[in-house]
């Protein structure tokens, strides 16, 4: 039911207008590029792709954005709120803010220098957002096992093919020491130097540098490309649900695959991207076009 030229007619300038705005915020600071296809994946796994995640909380209404895995970590919401600000002028109460977002996340992909391709579009925004979702492990944790992965994308229709696909989304952004702590400080399967280097910057002491920030990608934490699955093979996975990608489990050789061919990943990653843009849209008469993507009209 979505298309790529849902908004050809109505909305022509639509795309033009959202990548100039990715653009000069990715240009600000290359990691919001990395946080606006985060912020992507948390909308798309909770409730759908639905912008969900954009409404705030008021003191009648519990939102997604004080969720455990969202709280103090997702990012992005001031850039597209000033997309949604340009696009309102251009063509009022037309685009809505979940369609934004996964423009958002195509265009800050391309930007960093991965694939590009046409973003199916004619999602509409939710009338409700859903804190006990966000919490209750729809969205997966650092600390999951591969089974656990395997299975929370499955939950949204998902392969473990696609699970690994997107976990490359991982050669771009950051990483806070609290989801990372336990591995760097308890963990076998890690390079020895890597542990080191992270743990001078992330205290053992829980509590302690929570908020510390390290490279989920060491080697171009602000290039998409396929270092990321090279890491995994020499032990320098950041997060433990990243190093168990390549544990000597079922995804070891789609990891070994993805690390020497970029052409595979860029292309699967594309269609995993799409895959997870399908997952329960509104439309028709579903939902509202947001005229401000933090409240409902
Ligand atoms: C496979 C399961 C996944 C887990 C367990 C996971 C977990 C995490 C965690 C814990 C962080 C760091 C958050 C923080 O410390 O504040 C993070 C960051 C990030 N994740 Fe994932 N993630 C997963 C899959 C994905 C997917 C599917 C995408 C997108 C397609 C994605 C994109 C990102 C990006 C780009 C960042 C960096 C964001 C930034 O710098 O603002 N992740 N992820
Ligand atoms: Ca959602
Ligand atoms: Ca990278």
């Amino acid at each position: 039911q979505l298309s790529t030229s849902f908004y050809s007619k109505s909305c022509p300038k639509v795309i033009g207008t959202i990548r100039s705005e990715v653009h000069s915020a990715v240009s600000k600071e290359r990691r919001m590029g990395a946080s606006l296809v985060r912020l992507f994946f948390h909308d798309c796994f909770v409730q759908g792709c639905d912008a969900s995640i954009l409404l705030d909380d008021t003191s009648s209404f519990k939102g997604e954005k004080t969720a455990f895995p969202n709280i103090n970590s997702i990012r992005g919401f001031g850039v597209i709120d000033d997309i949604k600000k340009k696009v309102e002028k251009v063509c009022p109460g037309v685009v809505s803010c979940a369609d934004i977002v996964a423009i958002a996340a195509r265009d800050s992909v391309v930007i960093l220098g991965g694939p590009s391709w046409d973003v199916k579009l004619g999602r509409r925004d939710s009338k409700t957002a859903s804190l006990s979702q966000a919490n209750s492990g729809r969205l997966p944790g650092p600390t999951s096992t591969l089974a656990n992965l395997i299975n929370r994308f499955q939950a949204v229709g998902l392969s473990a093919k696609d699970m690994v696909a997107l976990s490359g989304a991982h050669t771009i952004g950051q990483a806070r020491c609290t989801n990372f702590r336990t591995r760097i400080y308890n963990e076998t399967n890690i390079d020895t130097s890597f542990a080191k280097t992270r743990r001078s910057q992330c205290p053992a002491t829980v509590g302690r540098g929570n908020n510390n920030l390290a490279p989920l990608d060491l080697q171009t934490p602000t290039g998409f490309d396929t270092k990321y699955f090279q890491n995994l093979i020499h032990k320098r996975g950041l997060l433990h649900s990243d190093q168990v990608l390549y544990n000597g489990g079922s995804t070891d050789s789609l990891v070994e695959k993805y690390s020497k061919d970029s052409k595979t990943f860029n292309s699967d990653f594309v269609k995993a991207m799409i895959k997870m843009g399908d997952i329960n849209p509104l439309t028709r008469s579903q939902g509202q076009i947001r005229k401000n993507c933090r409240k409902l009209n």
